[in-house]
């Protein structure tokens, strides 16, 4: 089977530009906002005003707030909320999906309370089983994929072929998909580098340089693997594009609103200054608590996560967290 035409659920940033991707792939899109008028400027004038407003859209990206219209003949019905809303706002698309269609999530967290990952959630909340559903991650910050600056990303599923099919969805001359089959070690790479940027970010804003920077990064890598392999993940994910590619990405750029959520509360900002500021999803806010919880039931050790759960959730000062975090117990670094 080859997918022809997609939805894409979200005209945020990452929707945008995924379903600019999928469009220079060839299919035909249709990217449900949920705001009418903003469907309607998308579809008028081939540009979302709200994110990434410069960037021209492909004509076969047509948009519409209506939830059966965004649905027709969809091959691929690809999620891009933010983690949290997901659950909630998979409700109005349970009972309309089209049987054979496949569900790709494009989000990258740890949902509260439950501790589930995207791919439990999407299971959850509409019933389709799990070789129906792909998941990507890499390195893709939204505005450089919408430039069309060459990335690649990985597209996981339990079923090689549904990974197979996605990935030939999305492939284009900038953008190089590569398939697995480690859905958990994609997740668990995709959200907990979101974390490990907010504190690479309050490490810049204290002023703090790059040998710093790569010590919370390297560290950052070595809990994430720890995390994963105790849930099941490949080592070997940590080490690739969803693993030590997005994590550079994220930790390191600019345009990562993790990244700046960290630089502005190691300036001193308040959380709620500084996500205002933002105004967009910075995961690692909301799913660091989550992560927290899922690597003490899992008896895995996370320092960094948690001196991010204290700073974020706490108010803890971040200078007190980076001093916590060099005065703790040495010990071989393989551990
Ligand atoms: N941006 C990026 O570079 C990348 C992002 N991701 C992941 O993609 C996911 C989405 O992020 P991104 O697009 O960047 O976020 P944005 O903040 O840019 O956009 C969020 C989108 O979700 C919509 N939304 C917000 N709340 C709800 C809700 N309750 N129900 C339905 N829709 C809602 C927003 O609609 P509205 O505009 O009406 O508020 C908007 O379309 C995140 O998990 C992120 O980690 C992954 C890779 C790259
Ligand atoms: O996931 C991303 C890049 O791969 C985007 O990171 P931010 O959500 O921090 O902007």
């Amino acid at each position: 089977m080859i997918a022809e035409r997609a939805t894409v659920v979200g005209a945020g940033s990452w929707g945008t530009a995924f379903a600019l991707v999928l469009a220079d792939a060839g299919l035909d899109v249709r990217l449900w906002a949920r705001r009418p008028e903003l469907a309607e400027a998308i579809s008028t004038t081939h540009r979302n005003p709200d994110y990434l407003p410069d960037i021209e859209l492909p004509t076969t990206i047509t948009s519409t707030s209506v939830v059966e219209e965004a649905l027709e003949g969809a091959d691929l019905v690809v999620l891009a909320m933010p983690a949290q809303k997901l659950r909630v706002g998979l409700a109005p698309w349970r009972d309309n999906l089209p049987p054979d269609a496949v569900l790709v999530s494009l989000a990258k967290g740890i949902e509260l309370r439950t501790g589930s990952r995207m791919s439990q959630v999407i299971r959850e909340a509409t019933g389709v089983d799990e070789e129906r559903l792909a998941v990507v991650s890499g390195p893709n910050l939204a505005r450089e994929i919408a430039e069309r600056q060459p990335a690649a990303g990985v597209v996981a599923s339990s079923r090689e072929a549904t990974a197979e099919l996605v990935a030939a969805a999305c492939a284009s001359p900038a953008f190089r998909p590569y398939t697995s089959t480690d859905v958990v070690g994609c997740e668990i790479a995709g959200a907990t580098k979101n974390v490990i940027a907010l504190a690479v970010g309050a490490a810049e804003g204290l002023g703090l340089g790059d040998n710093t920077k790569s010590t919370v990064i390297t560290r950052g890598l070595a809990e994430t693997l720890r995390l994963g392999v105790a849930l099941g993940a490949d080592p070997a994910t940590f080490s690739g594009l969803a693993g030590v590619g997005d994590l550079i990405a994220t930790c390191m750029s600019p345009l990562s609103r993790n990244h700046r959520v960290g630089v502005g509360l190691g300036r001193g900002g308040t959380l709620a200054e500084v996500v205002a500021s933002i105004g967009q999803t910075a995961e690692g806010v909301t799913s660091c608590e989550s992560i927290l919880a899922l690597a003490a039931e899992a008896g895995v050790e996370v320092p960094i996560v948690e001196a991010v759960v204290a700073m974020v959730v706490d108010g803890q000062r971040p200078e007190l967290i980076a001093d916590a975090l060099m005065l703790r117990r040495r010990k071989p670094e393989k551990h």
